[in-house]
């Protein structure tokens, strides 16, 4: 079973992580994991951070001549603003003295884990709930990911994402709109939807919402709002048969789902046609079972390629909403933790729409979920086992 941890703050002078479980034998490479990386950085919306991180990870432990030993794999990736930004961070996020000659933060930001992250550790200045609630971890995250994600790409899963909403601008009617435009690009694999996304800044498939997305980027970025949206992910490859039904925990809707609430930001999340299944009768949701080519297989996929917990062979389906950026220029009410006394919020540099961004890490957070499901069917030690244990099955 593949498990990973990732420590590090936003302003620390690195991000760590270590991924256990990975059979022996896959090959894999830093450059791979620079790939998702690269595309976690870029999207419209961004803010001033993404332009200098240069995020790649160094593999320190568990890899061989460019293969997986089966050991835990130890990675790291320096924060260049520890060192770039005139913040003095190697004095504000110092590991020993007693911190008074660093301004604490008493002002926090509603949205952001700032007054929570007080209420729960007892923080006498917020900086503590700023540096790890951040989604600058998502970069460890994705680093780690990319390592299950290889996983699958190894046996023929692929995973890829789009935006379908920001803010007001998306998709009319999504369920159907949406797919008659990806589901005839999912023959060819789900990285393909990725692909052809990276060539616009947004990541939405439709050149016309593409434009209309940016320029209400644009708008709320003059009136110092910010902006959340909705996005989809699919797999294809997927066998039948991964996740279960027989115990709560061991369903993969859930498992997928609790991934992707444990992401900065990520308020909703639905499989197939989701809440959209709740406004429609019984004939014309559920999916209709045919079988050709010695094989079952369903007319339609609107049940998002899960039943009861478990994977029915079609492509994965995964839609979910982020919540716009608590950090805005224009500032909202809130108080001072020490004073009581009411204030507006503070600004620090901040993305104005991470929607873009924040996809590649969703496609990320679903790999070592999916493939732990492909290990406990297919499982084995190495690489070469699983393989003969696929191919027989
Ligand atoms: C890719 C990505 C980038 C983000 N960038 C910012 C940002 O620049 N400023 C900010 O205030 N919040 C940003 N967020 C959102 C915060 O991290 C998030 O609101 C905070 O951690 C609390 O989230 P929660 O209520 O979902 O736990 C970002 C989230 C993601 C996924
Ligand atoms: C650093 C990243 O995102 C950060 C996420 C984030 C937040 O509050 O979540 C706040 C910003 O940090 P900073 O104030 O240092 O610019 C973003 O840039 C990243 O994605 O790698």
């Amino acid at each position: 079973m593949i498990r990973y941890l990732t420590a590090g703050e936003s302003h620390g002078p690195q991000l760590t992580g270590i991924i256990e479980g990975v059979p022996a034998g896959l090959p894999i490479t830093e450059d791979e994991i620079a790939l998702h990386l690269a595309r976690r950085q870029k999207g419209y919306g961004r803010g001033g951070r993404m332009a200098f991180e240069k995020d790649r990870a160094e593999i320190l432990s568990g890899v061989r001549f460019g293969k997986t030993t089966g050991a835990p794999i130890a990675l790291q990736m320096p924060n260049r603003a520890f060192e770039k930004d005139d913040a003095n961070w190697p004095k504000v996020m110092a590991k020993e003295g007693d911190g008074k000659d660093v301004e604490p933060i008493t002002v926090p930001r509603p949205g952001h884990a700032d007054l929570t992250g007080v209420q729960k550790y007892r923080y006498d200045d917020i900086r503590p709930s700023i540096e790890r609630s951040s989604a600058r971890e998502t970069a460890m995250r994705v680093a780690c990911s990319s390592i299950a994600r290889k996983l699958l790409k190894y046996f023929g899963i692929e995973i890829g994402g789009h935006v379908t909403r920001i803010g007001s601008v998306g998709y009319e009617q999504p369920w159907e709109s949406v797919r008659s435009i990806v589901d005839p690009m999912l023959k060819d694999g789900a990285e393909t939807v990725f692909r052809t996304a990276d060539e616009s800044a947004v990541r939405c498939l439709d050149e016309e919402l593409t434009e209309r997305m940016r320029e209400l980027i644009i708008k709320r970025r003059k009136e110092g709002s910010s902006l959340g949206g909705h996005w989809e992910i699919l797999v294809t490859g997927l066998p039948a048969g991964l996740g279960s039904f027989v115990h709560w925990d061991r369903k993969l809707d859930g498992q997928l789902a609790q991934a992707i609430i444990g992401t900065q930001a990520m308020k909703g999340v639905e499989i197939g046609q989701g809440f959209e299944s709740g406004r429609r009768h019984g004939q014309v949701v559920h999916d209709e079972i045919t079988y050709e080519d010695d094989q079952f297989k369903r007319r339609t996929n609107r049940m998002g390629g899960i039943e009861g917990g478990v994977t029915t062979g079609m492509p994965l389906i995964i839609r979910g909403v982020m919540k716009p950026i608590p950090t805005m220029l224009t500032p909202i009410g809130t108080v001072d933790i020490n004073t009581k006394e009411e204030k507006d919020t503070r600004y620090e540099r901040s993305d104005v729409c991470a929607l873009p961004r924040a996809v590649v890490v969703i496609e990320s957070v679903v790999a070592p979920v999916l493939a732990n499901a492909f290990l406990e069917k297919f499982g084995g030690d190495s690489v070469s086992e699983i393989e003969e244990r696929y191919q027989k099955n």
